[in-house]
């Protein structure tokens, strides 16, 4: 491995680096050749404590700076962050096996925006003042909820790391962020740069494990809030063990998320869109457009331009700048995407493009593409995240607004089509958090970006974070002597 991805220690702590190497090792995987490339300790109980006791202690006085001081170093963090893309771009594609030409624009960029925006943001998070009658009045103060513990899955580490982190500590909460076991090394950095921007020691820490670190951190007192990217199934029981003690939560969860694209949509886009939304990170999105619902008349040439499209996939190196497809990010997941694969076939769908496993070293598996799938069949209900795309075909409108809502998830929809106000139709009649008119996957810090149904509960990105980060504590200020009953 010619980059240097062994971390200086496992955790991130009060502002420096913590080893403990009676926690559980982790080996960090390079999708690329299947070799390990770094190892990490997961949390101990007293590394856990100790992250929480920092963050606890750090809390009221990073609160107590003004919301100016506050954004002033996460946007010095935001640009450190594209000083340094490029290195942080090779390790997100070391972390994950992410293509550089994917890592370079989408990663450390995405995580700098947010830290711009909620860095910009901070001063302006406010209460307001309510006038009543008799010159009474209410006036609120926007407080932070205390310390945050953020969860992340492993596509996109150091964007999820940024995406929970900017919008909490501009509140004045701190955080302690626990990166998905997959991904380990890339939170690292964003807690080494935001220290380095100035965030006092404990205002940001980063502690390793499995679910059970994770697990340990939700229920601590200590604790006001839980942000988790991840699965349904996972973000149920975070949910649950983070009602106990009535706690705030965000959940940015799973999704089979829907692409309506009708016989007067502009071809091209259509195809484009549908190539976003289903293989770029290898597929490994969670708004991914995995049910491509394309009516009657277009079917055809919409195969037969994917297909044609298709040829373009340069798989590869994740290294080599004209690799547009890398591996998946491990062997587990590869063999769990090759089984929906098998069971997509079994089930009579028509593998049109794809749905092999290359022959070569790496997790590597084609971009594949079944057409005539009907909605029972497990290829139209069940999350697969990885390079799988359902085509299926409709007749009307609304039929296709009907079986595109008819899924327990709800993070993503998108429609196709030149009629602006059938667009406008669906986009209002999708039950889905995050939904796109002529495109499909772009997630720009100033929107915000969720689900609604089993995809999720809360938003991030955009102002609308900032009310999940938050409570708002009411005033009420007397004018006039009080009156009392006797
Ligand atoms: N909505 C979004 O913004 C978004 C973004 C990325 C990924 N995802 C979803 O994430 C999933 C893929 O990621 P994954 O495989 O890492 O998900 P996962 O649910 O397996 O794990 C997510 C994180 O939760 C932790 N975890 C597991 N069990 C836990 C428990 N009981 N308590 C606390 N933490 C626990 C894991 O260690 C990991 O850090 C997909 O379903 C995908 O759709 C959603
Ligand atoms: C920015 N993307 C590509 C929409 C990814 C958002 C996070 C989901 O996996």
């Amino acid at each position: 491995m010619p980059y240097d991805t062994q971390p200086t220690a496992s955790h991130f702590i009060a502002g420096e680096y913590v080893e403990d190497t009676a926690g559980d090792p982790i080996d960090v995987v390079y999708p690329y050749t299947g070799k390990v490339i770094a190892r990490v300790h997961a949390a101990t109980p007293a590394i856990a404590d100790r992250a929480l006791q920092a963050a606890s202690d750090a809390q009221a006085a990073w609160a107590a700076m003004t919301g100016t001081e506050r954004g002033r170093i996460l946007r010095r963090a935001a640009d450190i962050m594209r000083e340094r893309n490029h290195d942080l771009s090779v390790l997100e594609s070391c972390d994950t096996g992410k293509p550089l030409s994917e890592t370079t624009v989408a990663d450390a960029t995405s995580g700098a925006d947010a830290l711009e925006y909620f860095g910009g943001m901070a001063a302006t998070i406010t209460g307001e003042h309510i006038p009543l009658a008799g010159g009474d009045f209410v006036y609120t103060r926007r407080e932070p909820l205390g310390v945050c513990v953020g969860i992340g899955a492993w596509n996109y580490p150091t964007q999820i790391a940024c995406w929970k982190g900017a919008p909490a500590l501009a509140c004045g909460n701190t955080m302690v962020f626990k990166p998905s076991e997959t991904t380990p090394l890339c939170a690292l950095k964003v807690a080494e740069i935001l220290t380095e921007a100035g965030a006092p020691p404990g205002v940001y820490n980063v502690v390793q494990g499995m679910g059970a670190v994770g697990a340990s951190l939700i229920t601590d007192p200590r604790v006001a809030k839980v942000s988790l990217t991840g699965s349904v199934p996972t973000g149920q029981k975070v949910y649950a063990a983070a009602a106990e003690g009535l706690r705030n939560v965000t959940m940015e969860l799973g999704g089979k998320s829907p692409q309506v694209v009708f016989d007067d949509a502009d071809l091209e886009d259509a195809v484009s869109g549908a190539i976003l939304g289903n293989f770029y990170s290898t597929g490994q999105v969670c708004s991914n457009g995995t049910r491509v619902f394309v009516q009657r008349g277009l079917v055809d040439a919409f195969l037969t331009r994917l297909t044609e499209r298709l040829a373009d996939v340069v798989m590869g190196d994740p290294m080599d700048m004209a690799t547009n497809f890398g591996p998946m990010v491990s062997a587990r997941q590869r063999d769990l995407v090759e089984a929906c694969i098998a069971k997509g076939k079994a089930a009579g769908a028509r593998l049109v493009h794809g749905g092999n496993r290359p022959d070569r070293e790496g997790f590597f598996l084609e971009p594949t593409v079944f057409a005539d799938v009907t909605d029972d069949m497990a290829l139209a209900t069940d999350e697969i995240f990885g390079p799988v795309m359902s085509v299926l075909t409709f007749d009307t409108e609304e039929e296709a607004l009907r079986r595109a809502n008819a899924t327990p998830y709800g993070l993503a929809a998108s429609v196709f089509t030149k009629d602006l106000t059938r667009a406008h139709r669906m986009a209002a009649g999708f039950e889905a958090g995050t939904c796109y008119i002529n495109t499909h996957n772009l997630a720009p810090v100033e929107a915000p970006f969720g689900g609604s149904k089993m995809s999720g509960v809360g938003r991030e990105n955009s102002k609308a974070a900032i009310e999940f980060y938050t409570q708002i504590k009411g005033i009420y200020v007397a004018m006039n002597p009080v009156e009392a009953p006797f």
